[in-house]
């Protein structure tokens, strides 16, 4: 199948503990069929249904619409609800109980990564299609493991699940519109949640899962897989040892052309995916490109991002393939594309550093993350990777980026040939995400990387509707972004988990 991804604890902190609650269990779905259970795609085919998690979003306006204020660039924070989450660690648990709400293509596939990891289990499973859920319930049973319960009445039974007593972790894999409510259902319930990117949609809804997560005391996580490539992480390895001397720029993209994936009936559960491409003109999906990027150059930990430049080219790649592939009456033919068919955005970071990213999945392109790094020594480059670093290269010619394999991060060098899609880089991040769980360890990445990657999402769609004028990218930790701290270039831990 084609593809989505072709390829010591800070002031004031306490571990967080647990207290199983008496949750619901689980109930079995009520058979309604595909596709007239989901409020997404069955309103949004007849044209209705946008925002019907956004809360009115105020998303769906024309190009050519009265240009946004710019934002105040110096845009305070709200003040604090509650304690920093930062250096947070886990509760310490020898096995890790998971609830998945969303079993689509990527929920569906992920679950097996969870299955193969010793110490996890999945407890379980929501989705309102209740093929879905039945069809993860069978891999769970044939990992051997306790039939799950399953949760298919509809787009709210993960309000159920989250009630549960018996889960630490709940992995969010549904549409978009969705992640905000779903996260908070979560950390409301007691429980750790790590998403899908993006994290919400709307600046308000990412302070609101940032206050939550301080308020809850759960961590609130963006599952950004990229950051765990194999050559993102020799790249942040080789940055951290100076090997690419002061660091200057960088840039991430998410340049894959989705036009056959968006317009297939049967690929996605509905259209949510291309009716986002009615509603907002900017970067609908910036954090496989950024969050690399971010941790090459330590952007909250020693670093921040404080603006955002964005430009868009007027959107005609969905409706020219849509001429050229759809039938008359095809429900598409009622939408209004209007998201650029490319962004550009240029974020400046406090230390001057400059990121650029790109977001393009309605032209034809071969698959690109960019994912470069530029400093005073020299500069990487990907796909296909390449380097030039003094004083290794003198030759003014790209050199071979597989010299410098020592540089592997040691999740890599551990696991080098991991099961799962996208070369590995899923597993190696569940595996991590699951082995600090179990050793009570910091997470890698929390809520304020989480609210960083995604906020070019709106702020994007602001300064393209603002002529590209800068708008203010939050400091989600309210000032703590200048102390170092360590992130995904981790330690390899030296504790056991517990027998
Ligand atoms: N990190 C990656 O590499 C990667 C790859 C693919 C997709 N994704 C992300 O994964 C998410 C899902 O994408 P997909 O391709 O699987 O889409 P999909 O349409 O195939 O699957 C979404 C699933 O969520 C279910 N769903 C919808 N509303 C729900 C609700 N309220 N409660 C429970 N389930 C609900 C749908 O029935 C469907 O089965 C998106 O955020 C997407 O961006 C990430």
């Amino acid at each position: 199948m084609h593809d989505e991804n072709a390829t010591p604890t800070p002031d004031g902190v306490t571990p967080d503990g647990i207290t199983p609650d008496d949750g619901a269990t689980g109930s079995p779905g009520d058979g309604r069929s595909r596709r007239t259970v989901l409020r997404t795609a069955g309103l949004a085919g007849a044209g209705l249904g946008l925002g019907a998690f956004a809360g009115g979003t105020a998303y769906a306006d024309a190009p050519g619409a009265a240009p946004a204020e710019a934002a105040d660039t110096t845009a305070q924070a709200p003040a604090r609800k509650g304690r920093t989450m930062i250096g947070v660690p886990f509760q310490r648990r020898s096995t890790v109980r998971v609830g998945i709400v969303g079993l689509g293509n990527r929920g569906g596939s992920m679950i097996d990564l969870f299955l193969a990891i010793p110490g996890v289990r999945v407890v379980a499973l929501c989705d309102p299609v209740k093929e879905k859920t039945a069809a993860a319930a069978k891999k769970v049973t044939a990992a051997g493991q306790p039939a799950p319960a399953t949760y298919s009445k509809g787009e709210d039974d993960y309000e159920n699940l989250c009630k549960r007593g018996d889960i630490d972790f709940v992995y969010v894999a549904t549409p978009w519109d969705s992640h905000f409510a779903i996260c908070k259902a979560a950390m409301l319930n007691g429980k750790h949640v790590g998403v899908e990117c993006p994290l919400a949609m709307r600046l308000d809804e990412l302070w609101e899962l940032v206050d939550l997560s301080e308020q809850t005391r759960r961590h609130c996580m963006q599952l950004e897989n990229c950051c765990y490539g194999k050559n993102e992480m020799r790249v942040l390895r080789m940055a951290h040892a100076g090997k690419f001397g002061e660091l200057l720029h960088g840039a991430g993209a998410y340049n894959h052309d989705l036009r056959g994936l968006m317009f297939d009936p049967d690929y996605y559960e509905g259209p949510w995916r291309r009716l986002w491409h009615t509603r907002l003109r900017g970067d609908l999906y910036p954090n496989h490109g950024f969050g690399p990027v971010a941790n090459y150059m330590d952007v909250n930990r020693g670093d921040r991002v404080t603006h955002i430049s964005s430009f868009g080219t007027p959107a005609l790649g969905l409706a020219e393939y849509r001429r050229a592939h759809m039938p008359p009456g095809d429900p598409s033919w009622k939408e209004t594309y209007i998201e650029s068919d490319r962004t550009i955005s240029l974020v400046q970071t406090a230390k001057g550093r400059v990121i650029r990213l790109e977001h393009d999945v309605s032209t034809p392109h071969p698959y690109s993350r960019i994912n470069s790094l530029g400093g005073t020594k020299g500069v990487f480059e990907d796909y296909p990777p390449r380097i030039y670093i003094e004083p290794d290269h003198t030759d003014d010619k790209w050199a071979d980026f597989s010299k410098y394999a020592d540089f592997d991060h040691w999740l890599w060098k551990e696991h080098a040939n991991p099961p799962g899609g996208h070369g590995g880089m899923d597993y190696i991040m569940i595996f991590r995400l699951m082995q600090t769980m179990q050793l009570g360890l910091v997470p890698d990445f929390d809520v304020y990387d989480a609210a960083t990657w995604t906020a070019p999402v709106p702020l994007s769609h602001l300064s393209i509707k603002a002529k590209g004028a800068p708008q203010a990218i939050p400091d989600f930790t309210r000032g703590l972004w200048k102390k170092a701290r360590p992130g995904m270039d981790s330690p390899k831990p030296q504790v056991k988990p517990e027998a």
